[in-house]
């Protein structure tokens, strides 16, 4: 990892405008999944210092609330273009902690930043409404104002974007955040967190606490400053803190898991189709929630498909993330890899083929060859879990209703891809699937500007576009009477 700033390598947790340890200095170790080396340490806080955070946060509300959107837009802006000027030192952490090639990283850092550009703007549009009132003598009015302390927990598969998606809304409502990283990529997080200090927010309006999830969490949860609680993970974990939100009744928003279906009708653009499943399904090395999980095709173009698809995963280069031409970096961790061998293990036990790949990768460690099974069945773990890897399991179906019904056959809600070229299956297709986001003819279709996130168990809310910063606001309503 070379960096052209080094104080953007930072080992201390930021809270209240200071750089701190742990008050016990027990620290957690963050290694590069590439090579499993040491890169760093962070501090291991608990529930004390978590506390201190948040009340940071709460002391530095009023201070940022009373701030206009204008003079709260000009610092993101500031910190959006430190952010860009500072790409490729990102790029260069976020592969080193995460371990995506470096391309990924550099377009993450950019899609990451754009949240703040839209919602430095946003920030100035949070109108209210004067209503005709329904008797003499009053006037009634609504307003939107900021919620409060915001506690952000984000995962570690995209360790800039999934802060940038929730506290760009939260700080251009007027809201404090308190930032909780995964253990795994909390490198990213410190880095945004210091060009933040340079873009001028004021101390408490942004803090990033380290360290194990489940102490630190307890207090996000349970702490009555906190009103609102932004969570981005696996949807085991989103259950979880639903129900610790619960004693204090806080507003939460829960970006979760996903299980998304890629079907491909008879009438489609086939070599689209196969640049559109590249894309979707191999993002990432396969750890994104959007990525393609489950492969329909129609039964007439099944096995031109299933050959052409092997033809190009076979040419992925797989490698360390920082090394040129690296298309598919090392899973997250040992744990990823077992699950990716279960999942082939299960379907090929139950009759599924392996068209390519299927095995750990000659460079060892957490690499994994990229694979496509053929043969797949709804019988099979792989159809109804999120691989959360590089495999594309192969299902085939006959008509347009049995691909609506195995795709909806499944408790996630998240995202969902489809190519036809024929317009009125476009909109049929489109309106059944039970899915928040639906690529047509598209296999990558994530944005700033477009309302984020999924249905069912796959979350509640959504983030990014003119709908993300409503859940940072709440919503009065005033009365003016004896006029
Ligand atoms: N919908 C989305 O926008 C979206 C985006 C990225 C990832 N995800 C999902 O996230 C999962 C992968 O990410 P992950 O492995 O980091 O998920 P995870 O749920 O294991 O961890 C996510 C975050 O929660 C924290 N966490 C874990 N247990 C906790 C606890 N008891 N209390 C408080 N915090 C706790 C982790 O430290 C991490 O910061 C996948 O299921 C993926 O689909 C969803
Ligand atoms: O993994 C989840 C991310 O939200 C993926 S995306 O980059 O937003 O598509």
């Amino acid at each position: 990892m070379q960096l052209t700033d080094s104080r953007l390598f930072r080992q201390q947790a930021y809270i209240n405008g200071l750089w701190v340890d742990a008050q016990n200095k027990g620290v957690l170790s963050v290694t590069n999944p590439a090579d499993n080396t040491v890169l760093g340490t962070v501090p291991n806080l608990g529930r004390l210092e978590t506390k201190s955070a948040i009340v940071a946060a709460y002391d530095a509300w009023p201070s940022w609330r009373n701030q206009t959107a204008k003079e709260r837009a000009t610092i993101m802006r500031r910190w959006f273009n430190l952010i860009m000027e500072n790409q490729t030192d990102l790029a260069q952490l976020m592969t080193a902690e995460q371990g995506k090639p470096l391309a990924e990283a550099q377009s993450e850092v950019a899609y990451g930043a754009a949240f703040i550009e839209w919602f430095a703007e946003e920030a100035k549009r949070v109108y209210g409404d004067v209503i005709p009132e329904p008797v003499p003598g009053r006037r009634i009015m609504v307003i939107k104002q900021p919620i409060g302390v915001v506690a952000a927990i984000t995962p570690w598969n995209f360790p800039i974007a999934m802060i940038t998606r929730k506290c760009a809304p939260a700080l251009a409502a007027g809201c404090p955040v308190v930032i909780k990283p995964a253990e795994s990529t909390p490198y990213c997080a410190l880095a945004l967190a210091e060009l933040a200090e340079r873009a001028g927010f004021p101390q408490g309006v942004i803090n990033v606490v380290t360290g194990m999830p489940q102490e630190i969490g307890l207090e996000l949860t349970s702490n009555p400053l906190v009103r609102k609680l932004s969570f981005t993970g696996s949807t085991m974990v989103g259950k979880l803190l639903m129900e610790q939100c619960a004693s204090t009744v806080k507003n939460i928003s829960l970006e979760l898991g996903g299980n998304a279906p890629f079907i491909v009708f008879d009438d489609a653009d086939i070599p689209a189709a196969i640049t559109g499943a590249i894309a979707s399904k191999y993002r990432n090395t396969g750890q994104t929630c959007v990525c393609a999980n489950r492969f329909l095709i129609q039964a007439g173009i099944y096995d031109e498909f299933a050959t052409q698809l092997a033809q190009a995963v076979n040419q992925l280069q797989v490698g360390n993330g920082l090394a040129a031409g690296t298309q598919q970096g090392p899973l997250i961790n040992m744990a990823a890899v077992e699950k990716v061998e279960s999942h082939i293990q299960d379907a090929v036990t139950q009759g599924a083929q392996i068209l390519c790949g299927g095995h750990r990768h000659a460079l060892g460690g957490t690499f994994f060859e990229p694979t496509v099974l053929t043969g797949v069945t709804a019988q099979m773990r792989i159809a109804h879990e999120e691989t959360f890897g590089p495999v594309a399991p192969l299902f085939r179906f006959n008509t347009e209703a049995e691909a609506i019904a195995l795709a909806n056959d499944t408790p996630f809600g998240l995202a969902a891809y489809f190519y036809t070229r024929d317009l009125g299956r476009a909109w049929r297709v489109a309106e059944a699937l039970e899915y928040g986001m639906v690529g047509i003819n598209e296999g990558i279709i994530s944005t700033e500007v477009a309302p984020f996130g999924g249905m069912k168990e796959s979350g509640i809310g959504r983030e990014g576009s003119k709908y993300g910063i409503d859940a940072f606001l709440e919503m009065k309503y005033l009365c003016m009477g004896g006029l």
